[in-house]
């Protein structure tokens, strides 16, 4: 039953639970009962203190967000936390487990806080599209400072109680039971003047630089933000609490409130939230693999110490896994052996570790890997290596042990033929650099076992990563998607754009770095050899511009040859300091080499509109998306979505790909599409995809009802 419940203990201190699994959030029905009981302490002459807690050891996880979905009734938070702070009978919250956006915004409201040492308090609603409007923005800059309250409401980070207690949020810190020492605290404060207490009543302590440290905080939140609203609605609110009484700083936060809660990147960054935990459940085939039996990995080995095997040892080592360590050539092993245990030592201490928790030994030979669960290949991208390498695992591991291979796009299944048990091979697919990027994607072959697609997903979930299961296809997920996308962007170069121009149309519609800063920065040659195994690269003064029936653009493979491989280089789209500077300036070179090209081919250049840069990069990208969800290598667009916002720099304001058509309107992307298409016949990757065809026909649904479409879609077409 989701509720709050209002008991009295000892004749004398009420106590409120909120009772809403997992998280307390504060729904209708909490909010209900919390009022009533504030109501039936303030008729009980017998109760002369109250305490507010949270069953099952969690205080409370902040509004019900499935809640802002449609709209508001009961009790609403702000006048309910006021008349909680209005009482003449001191109230404390006892700090469980967590204390997040309205949770914390509720306890502000106490007149005391106690916390367990374990708990974790934040204001998060910025991560939402949102801004603590339960009063936080105005309650907390009175109690911390505003500094302080800047970086949590605007970062929306969690923090520890004891950061929590040296900031002066809680009142003191226990690692005993929380809700007892509320409870004696409150019996022990009866009678206290509770005015100081009450922080609405506080002035705003702020440092004499006032503004110029809330415009130092805006910059900064603008140079972050990449186009994000809520940062900078925070600052707002900030500012008016740095600045006007408190009854007129509550007014200036319903106003920014109401200006978030209906925009579209609220919904976007709610959509984000429920699709992060959406993706850890289901396979592309729509079996839930979080039902199978994992094995629990204690030992791994990982083949390959380039730049990603070093990364993928070490985030199994911070998660607590073993790891053999191999590389047969020497120079690298050795190169290894010295970066491995920085790199380590560097990642145990962002999590405030003193030894990482994982021991790492180094090999130069497979042989060391037959005591191992399991083992992960990140040698590169040769099918024919690979497959010899699969082949020797097999006689070498154990019965039992899993397969899998980082690789970014090749067959899963031509490396789990080369296996005498095809079921224990998946891929695991991590982003560079491996210990820090957040997605992985698991690849389902046509054989993977559901047990082994589950040891993998469990396994990334403790590396800390967002893991989603694809289906088996050239590119997978996420780099199937990006082939058009850069295919665009060369296209719109050979028709007179420049690389500047693409990369500010799309870092100006949030990506952190256009697709000609990203491939200098990933390296030119990474493209290049899986155009040469695809058969696509051609050498010779004059390189068409049509390969396998289809237009092409040689630009890059040119750019190659000629040794432009981006910031490795010192040369790419842009040029640089030097081999590896990071600093990317125009390049007249590339101007001349791009005009060049232009004539040799007879193209007239033409001005190109941002917008169209970005409906022909972007729309592109997102129609291979729905051929994906049609082709059942993604189990709904929230597995796209997460792929593209936590793996290829989507702004998670914008949702993900599949929910900004959505947003759009999928009419609209059709239109756009056809058009596109009609201008550029020879291109198939504009060829609208036939499920966005039927969705438009099926009246655009919303992006959340598209898997259960897909399936009747499927079912439909089996008939
Ligand atoms: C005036 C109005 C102002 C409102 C301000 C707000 O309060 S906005 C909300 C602010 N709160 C948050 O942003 C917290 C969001 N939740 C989390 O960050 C995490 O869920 C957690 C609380 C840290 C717990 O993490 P954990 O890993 O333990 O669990 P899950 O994330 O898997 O969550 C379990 C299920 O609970 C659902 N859920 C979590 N928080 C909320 C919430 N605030 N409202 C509704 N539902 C919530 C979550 O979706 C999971 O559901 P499943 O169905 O099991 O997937």
């Amino acid at each position: 039953m989701k509720m709050a419940t209002y008991s009295v203990l000892s004749g004398s201190v009420a106590l409120i639970t909120l009772q809403n699994p997992p998280v307390n959030a504060l729904s209708e029905a909490v909010r209900t009962g919390i009022t009533d009981a504030v109501q039936r302490t303030l008729k009980d002459p017998q109760v002369t203190s109250v305490v507010i807690c949270g069953q099952n050891g969690r205080f409370c996880g902040g509004a019900d967000i499935r809640e802002f979905a449609g709209p508001m009734s009961g009790p609403p938070l702000v006048p309910m936390i006021h008349a909680l702070e209005a009482m003449e009978k001191p109230v404390v919250a006892a700090i469980e487990g967590l204390a997040l956006g309205g949770g914390l915004e509720l306890a502000l409201g106490c007149h005391y806080r106690i916390a367990h040492s374990q708990a974790l308090l934040g204001l998060p609603e910025v991560t939402l599209g949102l801004l603590p409007a339960a009063g936080g923005s105005q309650r907390l800059p009175r109690l911390i400072g505003l500094p302080a309250a800047l970086d949590l409401i605007t970062t929306g980070r969690h923090i520890s109680a004891s950061e929590a207690l040296k900031l002066g949020i809680v009142d003191q810190v226990t690692d005993d039971n929380a809700l007892k020492m509320a409870v004696e605290f409150a019996r022990s404060v009866v009678g206290q003047p509770l005015g100081p207490r009450r922080l609405s009543t506080r002035p705003c302590h702020s440092p004499p630089d006032v503004d110029s440290v809330l415009d130092q905080a805006l910059a900064q939140v603008w140079q972050r933000g990449r186009g994000a609203l809520a940062p900078v609605a925070c600052v707002g609110a900030l500012r008016a609490a740095a600045t006007l009484p408190y009854a007129q700083g509550m007014e200036k936060e319903r106003e920014l409130m109401a200006t978030l809660f209906n925009s579209g990147q609220a919904r976007a960054l709610q959509y984000a939230f429920f699709s992060q935990r959406v993706v850890g459940k289901w396979q592309p085939s729509g079996a839930r693999w979080d039902n199978s039996t994992t094995r629990t990995i204690r030992k791994a080995a990982v083949i390959g110490l380039g730049t990603m095997g070093r990364g993928i040892v070490v985030a199994l080592a911070l998660a607590g896994v073993s790891v053999v360590a191999v590389e047969s050539q020497e120079k690298q092993l050795a190169a290894a052996r010295q970066m491995v245990p920085e790199m380590l030592q560097r990642g145990a201490g962002r999590r405030g570790l003193d030894t990482p928790p994982g021991v790492i030994s180094f090999s130069s030979g497979l042989e060391d890997v037959s005591e191992v669960e399991l083992v992960i290949e990140a040698v590169f991208e040769d099918m024919a290596l690979k497959r010899r390498i699969f082949s020797r695992l097999a006689t070498v591991c154990r019965p039992g042990t899993v397969l899998c291979s980082n690789t970014s796009g090749l067959d899963i299944d031509q490396l789990a033929e080369a296996t005498q048990n095809p079921a224990l091979v998946v891929g695991m697919h991590f982003f560079a650099p491996a210990h820090v990027m957040k997605l992985l994607e698991v690849v389902c072959g046509p054989r993977s076992s559901p047990e082994a697609v589950a040891t993998a997903m469990v396994l990334g979930k403790r590396m800390g990563k967002v893991s989603v299961a694809v289906g088996n296809c050239p590119g997978f997920v996420g780099n199937r998607m990006l082939k058009p996308y850069m295919e665009q962007a060369n296209f719109l170069l050979e028709e007179g754009a420049t690389p500047q121009q693409v990369d500010e149309a799309l870092e100006g519609f949030g990506f952190p770095m256009g697709v000609f800063r990203m491939s200098d920065l990933s390296g030119l040659d990474v493209g290049w050899r899986v155009r040469k195994e695809a058969g696509l690269t051609e050498q010779g003064v004059e390189p068409t511009r049509m390969r396998q029936g289809q237009r092409y653009s040689p630009l890059p493979d040119q750019m190659c040859e000629g040794g432009r491989l981006g910031q490795k280089t010192g040369r790419g789209w842009y040029r640089y300091d030097g081999p590896g500077g990071r600093v990317a300036r125009s390049d007249p070179w590339v101007q001349n080499f791009l005009e060049t090209y232009r004539a040799r081919h007879g193209l007239v250049p033409r001005r190109i509109a941002t917008e169209e840069i970005l409906e022909r990069c972007l729309y592109a990208l997102t129609n291979e998306g729905f051929n994906i969800l049609q082709d059942g290598v993604a189990a709904g667009p929230e597995d796209i979505d997460v792929i593209y916002v936590f793996g290829y720099g989507w702004p998670r304001h914008r949702g993900g790909p599949m929910f900004h058509a959505g947003q759009v309107g999928l009419a609209r992307v059709l239109e756009k599409l056809e058009h596109y298409q009609h201008s550029h016949p020879d291109v198939p990757h504009l060829k609208p995809s036939s499920l966005l065809r039927r969705l438009v026909a099926a009246g655009s649904p919303p992006v959340q009802k598209w898997r259960e479409f897909i399936s009747k879609d499927r079912v439909h077409s089996q008939l």
